[in-house]
């Protein structure tokens, strides 16, 4: 998926169409390389100087100061061209470069000596007090050569960003943001630009989708600069529609067509939760959905949905296993880990949430037995949240935080299970496949019983006869995108688990 080629504007890269390539670090400077080999000097930086003064001219369009904050690399030489280009638009813009001219990297160096000669206002080595309250400021200090926290000059000059009351667009990255793993590289997070846009160059990367990524970029753009990588990427950014698309329902199929869930969960005072996680997986389209309550005083029926079938324990495990999709957790309390052992010796696929993700952080042996279901061909899905993931790999959630791809592909490698690392950018990765990180999705989600609700809804779509990883992209993109839709029609405020099945079906996509 790359931009079309003279694209009038930078095209915008949440498009939940398509999924689009990622690449770290790493790989963008192998790509820059490759074509920069290939390429006259300094076309890489002209085009990019020119796609940043083009997405200036466009988000804000009635503006006539720019400020620009140049840092002392590259990302400073892109915001030195877009001055050429603004200016001779029309614009009144105002340079502050925060590098030795004399140290500059030879874009960089060349991107000056344009701005000097188109006359371009250029004020050396010093941050200023205020920028203008009626302008665009744009953010051209660092970018991807940047892996520590901000200090000196370019740490004044991202203060100074934060405290703009205009628009702020940002050059490939918001300074301070770690474009690898969406992780802010100081400490503070003050100490990151915040902005409105991002305009991402040459490729996208995958810290501006997790993590603080999206608070950070705002609005994220892509130019390729009319490059196309000749690697595979290391990650993606979209959805699966074609799941969705796969599962039509035909005359001759009937309830039994369509595969069954059996929800494990509710434990005292936290019934509703399973009872939530089985609504979601029937409109999800299973077939037939039961749920085991793990307090035996609890009725086994939902008198709003008498559809769903309660079972206890005895009658659940006489289920027959052929088309079921088990789903362990939601509200299970301390009572989901004697429900463990049958449920990973014998579901044929197997999704686990919440507490019985915890019991089995406590527990090595039914660690064992979850990582034996992989070696028998038993898929299964692990749908954590930071703070589950960091038990289940025995380290903190900061540091779970700090490197979500990193720690959704060790999760998967070393439980052998497909896993969705929950929080802003969920990141869905299966062992052996490429890292899928989701575009939908806001805090509107962050309520009580969304967890359960995903959890059912992925399981009511993978029983009915795609594979884990397909049908974990599909619920979590699904679920962020009925949150994306009741943002988008005015509503403020959470979105309840129960007001949340009824969005994700009625067909948002
Ligand atoms: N080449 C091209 O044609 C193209 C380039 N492109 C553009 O170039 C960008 C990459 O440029 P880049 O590699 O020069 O890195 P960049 O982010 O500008 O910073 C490096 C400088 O910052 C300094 N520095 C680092 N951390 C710091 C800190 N915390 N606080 C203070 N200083 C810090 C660091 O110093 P050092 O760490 O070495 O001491 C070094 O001097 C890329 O993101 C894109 O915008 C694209 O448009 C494609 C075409
Ligand atoms: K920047």
């Amino acid at each position: 998926m790359r931009a079309p080629r003279h694209a009038p504007l930078p095209v915008r890269a949440d498009s939940p169409h398509a999924p689009w390539p990622l690449f770290g670090t790493e790989y963008s400077r192998r790509i820059e390389q490759a074509a920069q080999a290939e390429l006259p000097p300094h076309t890489l930086m002209a085009r990019a100087g020119l796609a940043v003064a083009r997405l200036a001219l466009a988000v804000a369009p009635h503006l006539r100061d720019v400020s620009i904050l140049a840092g002392p690399g590259n990302n400073g030489g892109d915001g030195l061209l877009a001055a050429v280009h603004l200016q001779s638009a029309g614009r009144s813009v105002q340079v502050h470069l925060l590098g030795d001219p004399a140290r500059l990297p030879p874009d960089a160096a060349w991107a000056l000596s344009q701005a000097q000669a188109a006359g371009v206002p250029i004020e050396l080595g010093a941050v200023p007090e205020a920028l203008p309250a009626g302008s665009l400021a744009i953010d051209a200090l660092l970018g991807l050569g940047h892996r520590r926290s901000p200090d000196g000059l370019i740490a004044e000059a991202v203060k100074r960003l934060r405290q703009h009351p205009g628009p702020v667009l940002a050059v490939d990255l918001p300074t301070g943001l770690d474009g690898d793993t969406g992780r802010c590289l100081a400490d503070a997070p003050t100490l990151a630009v915040r902005a409105d846009h991002t305009l991402c160059l040459l490729t996208l990367k995958p810290g501006l989708f997790t993590g603080q990524g999206r608070d950070l970029a705002g609005q994220v753009w892509f130019d390729d600069l009319d490059v196309s990588p000749d690697t595979l990427p290391e990650a993606s950014l979209g959805l699966a529609p074609e799941t969705m698309a796969a599962l039509p329902r035909r005359h001759a199929q009937h309830k039994g067509s369509f595969g069954d869930v059996l929800v494990v969960g509710g434990a005292p005072g936290m019934t509703g939760a399973a009872w939530l996680a089985a609504r979601a997986a029937l409109a999800a389209g299973a077939g037939r959905v039961y749920v085991q309550p793990l307090d035996d005083r609890a009725p086994l029926l939902d008198p709003a949905h008498p559809e769903l079938m309660g079972r206890r324990s005895h009658a659940a495990s006489q289920l027959p296993t052929d088309a079921l999709t088990v789903v362990c957790g939601c509200g299970g309390g301390r009572e989901i880990a004697s429900a463990l052992p049958l449920w990973l010796g014998r579901a044929p696929r197997l999704l686990l949430d919440a507490d019985a993700l915890n019991a089995i952080a406590g527990d090595s042996g039914l660690q064992t037995q979850l990582t034996r279901r992989a070696k028998r061909g038993q898929p299964t899905v692990l749908t954590p949240h930071p703070l589950e993931a960091a038990r289940l790999l025995g380290c903190s959630s900061t540091e779970v935080q700090a490197d979500r791809l990193a720690a959704a592909r060790a999760l998967a490698e070393r439980l052998g299970s497909t896993v969705a690392l929950k929080g802003s950018g969920t990141v869905v990765v299966s062992p052996g496949l490429p890292i899928w990180i989701n575009a939908t999705g806001n805090a509107a989600l962050a309520t009580a019983g969304t967890g359960d609700v995903l959890a059912g809804w992925i399981a009511g779509v993978w029983t009915q006869g795609v594979t884990a990883w397909q049908a974990t992209r599909a619920g979590v993109h699904h679920h962020g995108a009925a949150a994306d839709h009741w943002h988008a029609s005015g509503r403020r405020g959470p979105l309840t688990a129960s007001r949340l099945i009824k969005t994700m079906s009625s067909g948002v996509h």
